[in-house]
């Protein structure tokens, strides 16, 4: 086996150079066939990530399907339909799914192939690499921009994406949606009482409410200042009604560090309907919150 790293200028590379060079890659390279009857199997794989699936790479050389049987069960269809897309309009293949490994964890990895009809089916030329590190570096990232500093619920923008989301599943299939406008009551007194801090900590309270009373595909967002949203999918207007009164009555029980019934919220209602833009369904749970305030506070009202 030779030592150096580089081949002298101008060698022409020896087979055993070769295999190791291809050993050593921190990732996959192989070929793939895919046989007219939908069977594949793996003629060539080479790198130092085949080691760490722990399957045998002259199982995988008969049949591929070891290395399948490990995908993410959400992410098996997605890869299948890829290949398949590849092999009928011979494009490459550009996508990334989940692995379980030999300890039993899940990696993020990337495939790249290029396809190429062959007598005997289709036979790509592709790599593989690890990219979980990429992937959590990018959940991080994509949770800060999605999070409110202070409370560490949804922030406005998180809200608005969420909303377009949740607007266009109720149009599609008429399901109920409704949207809560939370505001605290008086809160300028608060702070001007008891200091900014401790209204910051009024803040992170209530966000941990309003959370702990909401289902886990409900949203909480803080839009900024005192003002929250609660956006409940699946929810009809009387059934987020009742919850509305129940947020209300335990928020005014509650003992914000200040002593309870010193902290009230008033709440606006709306439920989405079918046809309405995002910006409708906001403005009519606003006016509702209006309605709230101006009837006097620590209320729930509902839109017309
Ligand atoms: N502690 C704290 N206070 C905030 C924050 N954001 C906004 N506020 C305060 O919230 C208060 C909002 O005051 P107003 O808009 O007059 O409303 P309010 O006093 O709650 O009165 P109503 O809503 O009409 O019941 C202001 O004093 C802001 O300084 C924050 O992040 N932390």
């Amino acid at each position: 086996m030779p030592s150096n790293d580089v081949m002298p200028g101008g060698e022409r590379p020896q087979p055993d150079w070769i295999l190791e060079l291809t050993e050593q890659l921190p990732g996959v390279i192989f070929q793939l066939h895919r046989a007219p009857d939908g069977r594949m199997h793996f003629p060539y794989l080479a790198g130092s990530g085949t080691q760490l699936t722990g399957i045998d790479r002259g199982d995988l050389a008969q049949n591929a399907l070891p290395a399948l049987e490990r995908l993410a069960e959400t992410d098996y269809p997605r890869l299948m339909a890829a290949i398949e897309r590849s092999a009928r309009w011979q494009s490459p293949i550009t996508t990334k799914f989940r692995l379980r490994m030999a300890d039993d964890r899940l990696s993020w990895i990337a495939l790249r192939a290029q396809p190429r009809k062959v007598d005997t089916g289709v036979l790509w030329y592709g790599m593989m690499i690890d990219i979980s590190e990429q992937m959590a570096e990018e959940q991080r990232l994509r949770r800060l921009s999605d999070t409110d500093d202070l409370t560490g619920v949804a922030n406005r923008r998180k809200l608005m994406q969420r909303l377009d989301e949740e607007i266009s599943l109720s149009n599609r299939h008429a399901l109920p949606l409704s949207l809560m406008m939370l505001d605290l009551d008086h809160f300028k007194s608060i702070n001007d009482t008891w200091g900014h801090l401790q209204g910051d900590q009024v803040l992170r309270d209530l966000a941990r409410l309003c959370r702990e009373m909401l289902r886990e595909e409900d949203l909480v967002a803080r839009l900024g200042g005192e003002e929250f949203a609660l956006l409940l999918p699946l929810t009809p207007e009387p059934h987020c009604r009742q919850l509305a009164e129940r947020l209300r009555e335990r928020i005014a029980d509650h003992d914000f560090g200040i002593g309870p019934g010193r902290i009230t919220v008033s709440i606006g209602i709306a439920e989405h309907r079918i046809g309405d833009s995002r910006e409708t369904l906001i403005h009519r749970a606003d006016d509702s919150l209006y309605a709230a305030k101006h009837g006097g506070r620590n209320q729930v009202m509902v839109g017309s």
